[in-house]
């Protein structure tokens, strides 16, 4: 194995490691990538747990979502991450998780966005600079045939250059970053905004 690939591989191995710890990917949900090159990405395999990943969990796949290694297969979401390395050339890693909070919140919000505003935070998302701003996360329903969701969030990309993320209702996130390091800050980011937002409809219901 390169270097550049073993370096890429731990980079996701980690990354599952301390998502799983945190309780956003539990039960084998979840799938990470990192790009490797102008056309392929490194992407976990389907169905593995992702906070016990080693090596062998981790493939090579094109911008069509094919396997480039034998006998193993890809995620599920493959096209939800190709397609994210082909719409910005600077994504670098993409990340996909199942926390509760994200679930609950795409359930409980019933428009087809959910719109952060006012939260110090935003600050930790690329392109953000304050509070003022209103950070726009589209909430897509969920759907088994992963090329009709592809077909929508591509839309979505198509018309909101500055997207940082999306969920899917029911199901999860998507967020990516430059490096890992910025699609794990993204994620906790976005992780503690979902639950001020859960704690503040909770205490508007009152
Ligand atoms: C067990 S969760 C259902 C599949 C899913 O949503 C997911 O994120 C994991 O799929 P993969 O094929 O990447 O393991
Ligand atoms: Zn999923």
């Amino acid at each position: 194995m390169d270097k550049q690939r073993k370096h890429l591989t731990q980079q996701i191995i980690q990354a599952g490691q301390f998502l799983y710890r945190q309780g956003w990917s539990p039960a084998t949900s979840s799938n990470y990538s990192t790009r490797l090159s102008a056309e392929q990405a490194l992407l976990t395999v389907s169905g593995r747990h992702k906070g016990e990943l080693t090596a062998e969990d981790v493939l090579v796949v094109d911008w069509q979502g094919q396997s480039l290694e034998e006998g193993k297969k890809p995620s599920a979401e493959t096209l939800l991450h190709t397609q994210l390395y082909q719409w910005r050339a600077e994504i670098g890693a993409v990340l996909h998780t199942h926390s509760n909070d994200a679930c609950v919140l795409s359930l409980l919000e019933q428009s087809t966005e959910l719109r952060l505003h006012g939260y110090e935070l935003q600050k930790a998302f690329t392109g953000y600079t304050t509070h003022e701003s209103t950070l726009v996360v589209p909430i897509f329903a969920n759907d088994q045939t992963i090329p009709r969701l592809a077909t929508q969030v591509q839309q979505w990309l198509d018309t909101h250059p500055d997207c940082v993320g999306y969920l899917i209702r029911g199901h999860g996130l998507y967020t990516w970053g430059a490096q890992m390091s910025d699609a794990l800050r993204h994620i906790e980011a976005f992780e503690a905004l979902f639950a001020c937002e859960l704690k503040l409809r909770a205490l508007r219901a009152v």
